[in-house]
């Protein structure tokens, strides 16, 4: 049978690296967070599935129960990371130790630099997980993936990743801030961009802050020129029952939502 297939991306989580809300603050946006939950969030990672196998970009404290709110649970055998902080790998001890309860292997892609780090934080987690490291690019699903080293500002760096299938060109960048022009050369026409913007309007000094806001990421969707921007990574400064001032194609990614990665035909086998 012939069907039309399509590639699924579900976001996991799409808040900064304490979530929202702050357990310290009390703010409106983190009480709205605490009592009804339009701005509650999750630490950002997506899941994307396909015919081909799913796997998981950034594992973070939220791992768990981000595998429980998606009726996934322990089933994810392959997760690629950004970088080494806390938001994006903390869940991984949890994971490894799901691997050896179900006696299976998981794989962690990353850039080797990333791996060292990720091994010195955890050294025990090798025993349940292989560590593979992806400077070169790799396919994982049948997606081409590229890592690229992007600015994470006072935070130091990050990696981005593009992904392509099938003609659709896609970008995953939840860290960075201030990208050089040649950092900017894997966004060019792009279907669809994921990009971190913390704060609508950060008012910290540039030299303390290491993700794009809202303001400052309009810029670079005008130049990038993306068919599809959603906004990620999203702090207490987000409130996201306000009416925001997006770019054409620009919007901001909710716990849960899905987007379809392309749109073709493949011969499926009989069944
Ligand atoms: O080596 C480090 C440096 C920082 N961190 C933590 O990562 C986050 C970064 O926050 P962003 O919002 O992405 O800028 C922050 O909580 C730092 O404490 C780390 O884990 N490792």
């Amino acid at each position: 049978m012939n069907g039309r297939v399509v590639d699924r991306l579900t976001f996991l989580g799409t808040g900064d690296a304490m979530g929202v809300p702050r357990v310290y603050c009390d703010c409106e946006v983190c009480e709205e967070a605490r009592n009804s939950g339009t701005n509650r969030r999750l630490r950002s990672s997506v899941l994307i599935e396909s015919t081909e196998g799913d796997f998981l970009i950034d594992c973070g404290p939220d791992w768990r129960l981000q595998m429980e709110m998606t009726n996934r649970r322990a089933d994810i055998t392959d997760i690629v990371i950004t970088h080494a902080h806390f938001d994006h790998i903390a869940g991984l001890p949890e994971w490894a130790d799901a691997c050896r309860w179900q006696g299976v292997r998981g794989r962690v892609y990353a850039p080797q630099e990333v791996l060292d780090i990720i091994q010195r934080q955890y050294p025990w987690i090798a025993t349940h997980l292989d560590m593979i490291a992806n400077d070169e690019g790799m396919t994982i699903s049948g997606w081409k993936l590229t890592p690229w080293k992007v600015h994470h500002g006072f935070n130091g760096y990050s990696y981005a990743y593009r992904l392509e299938k099938h003609d659709f060109g896609w970008v995953y960048c939840p860290d960075a801030i201030g990208l050089t022009a040649e950092q900017k050369v894997l966004m060019d026409r792009l279907d669809l961009l994921i990009l971190g913007t913390s704060f609508v309007h950060e008012e910290a000094e540039y030299s303390g802050r290491s993700v794009y806001d809202m303001r400052e990421a309009a810029e670079l969707v005008d130049e990038l020129a993306p068919i599809q921007t959603i906004y990620t990574h999203m702090s207490h400064g987000v409130d996201l029952r306000q009416e925001l001032d997006l770019p054409v194609g620009a919007s901001t990614a909710r716990t849960g939502m899905t987007i379809d990665l392309g749109n073709y035909t493949v011969l499926l086998p009989e069944e």
